[in-house]
């Protein structure tokens, strides 16, 4: 499900109208359904009910307070990768005892941060983390919980920049190594081997890794269990979305007008593919979803500034920049493009790159991409922006940051104001 959709010729998001929003809060703004957040997330809670599982949601797709504090209310553990992401945690209202911290580089602070707040464990990703945790631990008198991701060396089939679980990418600890490494860290006295952790990569929409990685790695997470008595495994992250078409992809007909073969991955495929590894090793088993929870429950709204037709394109200008949403810039993401005004069947298509005001030529959201026409100072949306766009934006080009809006049945709230760059310069020093 996700709740965006046309009703009396405008776009919606629930039950409030996105130019009413647009209007009201002006853009670039990222908006939410609270209705799509708890809805992703208990239909993955549903598809796992086989297991004895949890869900640690991963910060880093959207870390908003008001995003983290509905996912807490729902009963959510976090994945966070900094010990920023647990002060955020916290502040929402979230428990560190269902916490786990994932990262190749956690720093002192970090760690000592993290065992004061009592997370529920370390997820390490080398032999050396693990004996500085050790240290760390001991300084402070205390044990600390450690498992050890493991790389299985599997490919994701993902873009390349966010495939994890292959030997040539940084993350965990080989494959080939990993038993030797828990054999190590079993002797260190102030660390629990609690648990391991694995993750593939990010935005998979075939099953079939996930599969490949659970066979390999399930009989070595009942090693580990008998050998050191760890009590979790976790399964990492990962589940992709549709990005394209993302729009009709949230009704019932469309689903119903693919094959089962056809259908992109959904959490109950998801399931069947991955439970049958992992339903008897007497494990606790950890899922670590990002943007399969956020994606589709945000879209970012801009408004059309100009248009200019050169001899061989036609530019629509906006007033969001890849500072405010990267993805296409970096991945050449693909973000589906609609006018917040509904297009009619009058209403002509176009080719169009629809580019923003960054000094880059890498600045546009689109690119040849044939759209329905719409005019300077009309808004449009960019949906599937909900995981991974506000917390990559940035001040380049000395921008404020966009607002966030969470939208909540026929309610909508600011929780995150936009930026003024007076903002931006009063947290510099000069040095006159
Ligand atoms: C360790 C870990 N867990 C979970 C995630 C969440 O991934 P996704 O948003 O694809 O579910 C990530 C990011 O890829 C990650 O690095
Ligand atoms: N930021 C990436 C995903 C990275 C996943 C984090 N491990 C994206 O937008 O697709």
């Amino acid at each position: 499900m996700h709740s965006f959709e046309y009703k009396n010729g405008s776009l919606f998001c629930e039950d409030v109208d996105l130019q009413q929003i647009a209007e009201e809060y002006g853009t670039p703004s990222y908006v939410y359904s609270a209705a799509t957040l708890r809805d992703n997330y208990t239909r993955l809670d549903e598809a796992l009910t086989e297991l004895d599982h949890g869900i640690e949601y991963a910060v880093k797709a959207n870390s908003n307070l008001s995003v983290l504090k509905l996912l807490a209310d729902l009963g959510s553990g976090f994945d966070i990768v900094s010990g920023g992401e647990l002060k955020r945690v916290i502040a929402a209202g979230g428990d560190p005892a269902k916490c786990t911290f994932a990262g190749v580089g956690k720093t002192r602070d970090e760690i000592v941060y993290a065992i004061e707040q009592g997370i529920y464990c370390f997820n390490a990703e080398s032999e050396a983390e693990v004996a500085f945790i050790d240290k760390v631990a001991g300084e402070l008198g205390k044990k600390a919980p450690v498992a050890i991701r493991v790389n299985p060396n599997v490919d994701a089939k993902t873009h390349k920049y966010i495939s994890t679980g292959k030997s040539e990418n940084k993350f965990g600890v080989d494959f080939e190594f990993i038993e030797a490494a828990y054999e190590r860290a079993s002797k260190l006295e102030n660390i629990t081997l609690r648990g391991l952790q694995m993750h593939i990569g990010s935005q998979l929409t075939d099953v079939k890794p996930f599969i490949e990685a659970a066979e390999k790695v399930a009989p070595l997470a009942a090693r580990l269990k008998e050998l050191y008595g760890i009590e979790f495994f976790s399964i990492g992250g990962g589940v992709g979305i549709v990005y394209s078409p993302a729009l009709a992809s949230g009704s019932t007909e469309w689903w119903e007008s693919h094959t089962e073969e056809a259908r992109p991955l959904t959490p109950e495929r998801y399931a069947v593919g991955v439970v049958p590894f992992l339903k008897d090793l007497g494990l606790k088993i950890l899922v670590e979803p990002g943007r399969y929870i956020a994606g589709n429950a945000g879209v970012m709204l801009t408004e059309c500034l100009y248009e200019k037709k050169g001899t061989a394109k036609t530019f629509k200008v906006v007033d969001a920049g890849m500072n405010d949403l990267i993805r296409p810039a970096l991945y050449e993401g693909h973000h589906e493009i609609v006018p917040v005004k509904e297009p009619t069947k009058q209403t002509p298509h176009i080719t169009m790159d629809v580019v923003g005001p960054i000094c880059e030529t890498g600045d546009f959201f689109c690119q040849n991409r044939d759209l329905p026409d719409f005019a300077e100072g009309e808004f449009i949306a960019l949906l599937s922006s909900g995981a991974y766009g506000f917390v990559m934006a940035s001040n380049y080009n000395t921008r404020g940051l966009p607002a966030e809006i969470l939208v909540d049945g026929d309610s909508a709230r600011v929780i995150r104001p936009r930026q003024s760059v007076d903002a931006i310069l009063e947290s510099e020093i000069a040095n006159l």
